[in-house]
């Protein structure tokens, strides 16, 4: 296994949200985490990056402990990429330098990825949301993480488009060889893009299903 959730219990004030979560991920799996707003979907994320700690259990990718009672490492020295749902990219910079920020020497082959060569010199304003959202994946893929987080992915996009966006970001992980996992709340992303469903139910697992799609390696 590559990344193990072992019993995460987790509360920001007086109750806990996370009540014992427990799931394992292969490597080259893309994983979708589903569940009903308030789930605790976005904060077991949170917990996995290391922007928040649990109380309990411990959480392992590869052969390293990332968190548990005694350790905690840093979210900079996790090796794990993130993408928010408002994508974050400087207004101020373009598609190029907002990528060579994150990784230097890397943009042309981040942009063949993204399949947005030509667009460097743009500013993110000039972009549509789905071609930011690829913009913001091809900066955080440059730097080459182990794991992708991307929580609602889809959530900031036109319905009009979501087929083809999905398309795009199915085939952009397909490429990218990375493992993934995506939170969701909507059903139709997490059967389209995922070989694997986790559901989430008032901060405990509810139900485990691998859907018909392939792992990648
Ligand atoms: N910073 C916070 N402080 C206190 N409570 C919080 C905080 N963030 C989230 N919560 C609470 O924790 C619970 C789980 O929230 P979380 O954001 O993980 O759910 P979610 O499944 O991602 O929901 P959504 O689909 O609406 O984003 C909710 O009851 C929420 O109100």
């Amino acid at each position: 296994m590559f990344l193990y959730i072992e019993d995460i219990w987790f509360k920001y004030d007086k109750e806990f949200v996370l009540k014992g979560v427990d799931f394992q991920i292969s490597k080259g799996e893309t994983v979708a985490i589903l569940g009903e707003s308030g789930s605790g979907k976005s904060t077991i994320l949170r917990i996995i990056a290391g922007f928040e700690r649990q109380q309990k259990g411990i959480i392992r990718l590869e052969d390293q402990i990332l968190s548990s009672k005694n350790k905690f490492l840093l979210p900079e020295k996790r090796h794990i990429g993130f993408v928010f749902q408002d994508y974050a990219l400087f207004p101020h910079m373009t598609v190029k330098q907002n990528i060579e920020y994150a990784k230097k020497g890397k943009y042309k082959n981040m942009l063949k990825l993204v399949d947005l060569e030509g667009f460097e010199n743009r500013y993110p304003h000039e972009l549509s949301g789905g071609q930011q959202q690829r913009v913001a994946l091809a900066r955080t893929l440059a730097v080459e993480p182990k794991l992708l987080l991307l929580d609602e992915p889809f959530s900031n996009l036109d319905e009009m488009l979501k087929d083809k966006i999905r398309n795009d970001l199915k085939n952009i992980l397909k490429k990218a060889k990375i493992t993934t996992i995506i939170v969701t709340h909507d059903k139709n992303d997490a059967y389209a893009l995922a070989n694997k469903i986790i559901t989430l139910k008032d901060g405990k697992v509810e139900n485990i299903e691998n859907t018909k799609i392939k792992v990648m390696m």
